[in-house]
């Protein structure tokens, strides 16, 4: 009896079971049979041990209490879960009774929008509807009226003279367009005209502006060079004063040199040559020394300043008489800043040369001294550049010798070189611009140089940078007199060397007047290279306590003009290559 129970209690909880897996959901089938092994395990341990029978029924009991409150729970659960779906369902079917609700009226609404704008579309279209037909109606009415009006006015005559007026009035608008279309062609025409006139006249302005040009340097040049035969004329005048012995010496000898010039001169196309009277003793007269105490050297130097010095070309040019040759116009008239009057400058300069012309003559010594412009370099045959590249700005007729001597150069294959500079080299007079050029293009330095008058003129080959570089010199002369003949050189010149004395302040402050005065002939900027000569005598010179110009101020006023600067030594040749060099570079 007590099996069966606990054999319905397993019955009832394998139900429960199986109620509350559909109930969760499970579809796997499990093989669960407990009913079956409950009575299984009851009839074995009723045979095996029948004492465990009660402890085993107490259990089942238990078992079976807990499944019954398990079951009751489930029960509930399931109330419980039935009544949320429920709940659920109910709050959902409110859900969508709203929604549909809303939607209604969202539908309700668009009804309405779509109505209003449909009812507004239409209102506007009735009212173009009515503006069209007001406008019909109008033309209509105009229409009408014009048709009563062409009713009236159809008279056959009218309408004839008003075509034949239309007609005419055609036919002098095409006319009236002919003309016009003629008169824009010849406008046309015209115009094409003028811009060539302007053109043409543009162009005549510019070469009359470019005539202009060439005349005006012409004129300059022109003037300057009369300047400077008005210079050489007074010196010559007076040397012509002061030197009457002189003059009979030298007359004497240009009478022998005129002989044997004749001699040389006869054969046609004939140079000066080594054999000429001029070379004798085997020793070239452009190599030749300077020597005073000998008439001769007069004509050696009159052929070396011919060839090379602007000044006594023109000399030669303008007096072909034999005294022009003799008076050469060299002088060493110097007005020095350093110096108040050109006697006090030429007492204070006093050159062994014309120490032996005083001895010899008597006469003003500084007067007839010659510069040494001969230069191993500019008048050696390889060096005919020297003599080719020298320009002067108006023709030049020669005297027989210096014709001869420029046609044996210039039978000389000039030397081909890659670059050549013309630089001008400026300054105070005594600054020791010659010494400088001395040093630079023979290494050496006398110690008594003679003034510059007019230009001097030398070659320095250098390389520049690896690449063959050929330097004109031209030195200038310091003094006043000879500015204008010095500024006429700065136009033509690729750089100035402009140089001044550390041991004279004067031709330190006159180095602005220098350049403004480069400024002023030269279009363009051309580098200066602001030189600080005689450098070597800072230190004697200060010890004496006079005052030199120092280094600083030097390279301020050259940073001041955007020049080059450096101080040099003619005397012991410290920087003048570099300051060259420089330069060109
Ligand atoms: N101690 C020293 N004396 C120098 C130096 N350079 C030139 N002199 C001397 O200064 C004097 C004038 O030198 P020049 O070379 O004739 O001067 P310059 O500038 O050519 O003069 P002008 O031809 O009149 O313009 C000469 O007595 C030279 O010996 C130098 O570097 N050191």
């Amino acid at each position: 009896q007590f099996s069966l129970e606990v054999q319905n209690a397993v019955t009832a909880f394998c139900l429960l079971y199986c109620h509350m897996r559909s109930a969760v959901g499970w579809t796997r089938a499990v093989c669960f049979k407990p009913k079956k092994q409950v009575s299984v395990l009851y009839q074995n341990i009723h045979i095996v041990e029948p004492r465990l029978i009660q402890p085993y029924e107490h259990v089942i009991k238990n078992f079976i209490r807990e499944i019954k409150l398990q079951s009751t729970e489930m029960e509930t659960l399931a109330i419980a879960v039935k009544r949320a779906q429920d709940k659920a369902a109910v709050q959902l079917s409110e859900l969508e009774e709203e929604m549909e609700q809303r939607i209604q009226a969202a539908e309700h609404k668009a009804k309405k929008e779509e109505k209003r704008k449909a009812e507004e579309a239409l209102n506007e279209l009735r009212r173009q509807y009515d503006t069209e037909v007001g406008d019909l109606q109008v033309t209509i009415k105009k229409l009408k009226m014009l048709e009563e009006q062409s009713r009236n006015v159809n008279h056959r005559q009218d309408v004839v003279e008003l075509k034949k007026r239309i007609h005419d009035m055609l036919l002098e608008n095409q006319k009236l367009k002919k003309d016009l279309i003629e008169a824009q062609t010849n406008i046309a025409f015209l115009q094409s005209e003028l811009d060539s006139l302007k053109t043409e006249y543009a162009d005549q302005t510019l070469n009359t502006e470019r005539d202009l040009e060439i005349i005006r340097e012409y004129t300059e040049d022109r003037d300057n060079l009369e300047r400077q035969i008005e210079i050489l004329q007074s010196a010559n005048r007076k040397l012509h004063d002061s030197n009457d012995g002189l003059r009979s010496a030298l007359e004497n000898s240009f009478s022998k040199y005129n002989r044997s010039l004749r001699l040389a001169n006869t054969s046609p196309g004939s140079t000066i040559s080594r054999s000429s009277p001029k070379f004798n003793g085997g020793q070239s007269p452009l190599n030749s020394r300077y020597d005073r105490s000998s008439p001769s050297c007069v004509d050696e130097d009159y052929d070396s300043l011919a060839l090379c010095d602007p000044m006594q070309r023109i000399n030669c040019e303008v007096d072909s008489l034999p005294e022009s040759c003799f008076d050469s116009g060299l002088s060493t008239l110097r007005d020095s800043n350093e110096y108040d009057s050109e006697v006090e400058y030429r007492q204070q300069r006093i050159f062994p040369r014309s120490q032996c012309m005083q001895e010899s003559f008597g006469g003003d010594a500084s007067d007839t001294d010659v510069p040494e412009i001969r230069d191993e370099d500019a008048y050696s045959p390889d060096n005919s550049n020297a003599v080719l590249d020298w320009k002067t700005s108006r023709p030049v007729s020669r005297s027989s010798s210096v014709v001869s001597t420029r046609r044996y150069i210039s039978a000389l294959t000039p030397q081909v070189t890659k670059k050549a500079y013309k630089i001008v080299l400026a300054g105070d007079a005594a600054v020791g611009k010659s010494s400088f050029l001395m040093r630079l293009c023979k290494n050496e330095f006398r110690g008594n140089t003679s003034a510059t008058l007019g230009v001097d003129f030398q070659m320095k080959r250098l390389i520049v940078d690896g690449e063959p570089t050929v330097l004109q010199l031209w030195d200038t002369a310091g003094q006043e007199r000879f500015r204008s003949i010095a500024k006429s050189y700065f136009r033509r010149a690729d750089g100035v060397l402009l140089l001044y004395d550390v041991t004279c302040e004067k031709s330190f402050l006159n180095v602005r007047e220098w350049v403004d005065m480069i400024e002023d002939a030269t279009h363009e900027n051309i580098p200066i290279m602001m030189v600080g000569n005689k450098a070597d005598l800072r230190q004697t010179v200060t010890e004496q306590g006079q005052k030199c110009v120092s280094v600083n101020y030097g390279e301020k006023l050259a940073m001041t003009y955007n020049a080059l600067f450096c101080e040099t030594s003619a005397k012991d040749g410290s920087n003048v290559v570099e300051a060259a060099l420089h330069l060109a570079r």
